[in-house]
């Protein structure tokens, strides 16, 4: 979806008021703790593209914060503050998510995303820990900006995935009024998702395990063209490489198999609870 369909907000400096990034049609914002390697972090690309800016620390964001710290479920109801000021992340490890200063940052609505699966590069098949890039474009089109949210996933060769894999979820959860309605569509789809886990494994197990984890199907990505003159920040659009997209196998950072299934059923049974 082109930036013509994007209405008349594209291309000016503020929204509402406030500056936001120009490549964007809407603003998007990141605290960015600088823990990640700036080629394999989506932040970074997206701030080397001019589609987010940076917030300080000690600074608070009015729209939606995304945030491992919220307690709320980002929801359509959400879509006012989202009007009022955009959609910001926590650009941080997932290993050093003890180390955030949140009482720092944030704002007033501070949100969790729902049940979605993670398919970038690094965090392949993983529930919840979406990267920048997905977690930004997920709240995007849940709160109804729905070709915003494939513009941006469009700045990565394995964005498409991410609406592949999701875009069922995502609109059960776009047509739900508020939190407590999506975290009732989330909790009947993980019941039946673990139902249909069991069942599986009681008809025909050999089947299931042969096929190896599901979760972690490669998924399907252009050719990997980065190179290491890539390193630079060039303020060149065209000269802006994508993050190399690491083997999945060969990454520490995907646990083995086993333990990766594992955490998945952990984190499923753990969200039933609730
Ligand atoms: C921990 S950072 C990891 C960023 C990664 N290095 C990258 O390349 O983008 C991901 C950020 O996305 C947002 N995020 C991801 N998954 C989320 C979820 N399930 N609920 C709320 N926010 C989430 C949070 O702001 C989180 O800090």
């Amino acid at each position: 979806m082109g930036p013509r369909h994007l209405g008349k907000n594209y291309g000016k400096d503020t929204y509402k008021g406030q500056k936001k990034p120009s490549k964007f049609p809407l603003p998007l914002a990141m605290w960015d703790f600088g823990h990640c390697n700036p080629n394999a972090c989506s932040g970074k690309r997206l701030e080397r593209l001019g589609c987010i800016r940076n917030l300080r620390i000690g600074q608070k964001f009015k729209g939606v914060v995304l945030t491992p710290n919220g307690k709320l479920t980002v929801s359509p109801a959400d879509r006012e503050f989202f009007d009022n000021g955009g959609a910001s992340v926590v650009e941080c490890s997932w290993a050093k998510i003890d180390e955030i200063p949140f009482s720092r940052i944030g704002g007033r609505c501070e949100r969790l995303l729902p049940y979605l699966v993670a398919t970038n590069p690094i965090n392949y098949g993983r529930p919840w820990r979406l990267n920048c890039a997905e977690a930004l474009a997920a709240c995007m089109y849940i709160v109804g900006y729905k070709d915003e949210a494939r513009l941006l996933m469009e700045n990565f060769k394995w964005g498409h995935a991410f609406f592949d894999v999701n875009e069922e979820l995502l609109d059960i959860y776009a047509q739900c009024k508020d939190a407590d309605e999506i975290q009732e569509k989330e909790k009947q789809y993980l019941e039946d998702m673990e139902a249909s886990y069991h069942e599986q494994r009681n008809i025909d197990p050999d089947d299931l395990w042969t096929q190896g984890n599901l979760n972690h199907k490669p998924v399907a990505v252009g050719k990997d063209t980065s190179d290491s003159s890539s390193n630079s920040e060039s303020s060149d659009e065209a000269n802006i490489e994508e993050e190399p997209i690491p083997n999945i196998e060969d990454s520490k950072h995907v646990a083995n198999e086993e333990d990766d299934d594992e955490l998945w059923r952990n984190i499923v049974r753990m969200k039933l609870k609730t």
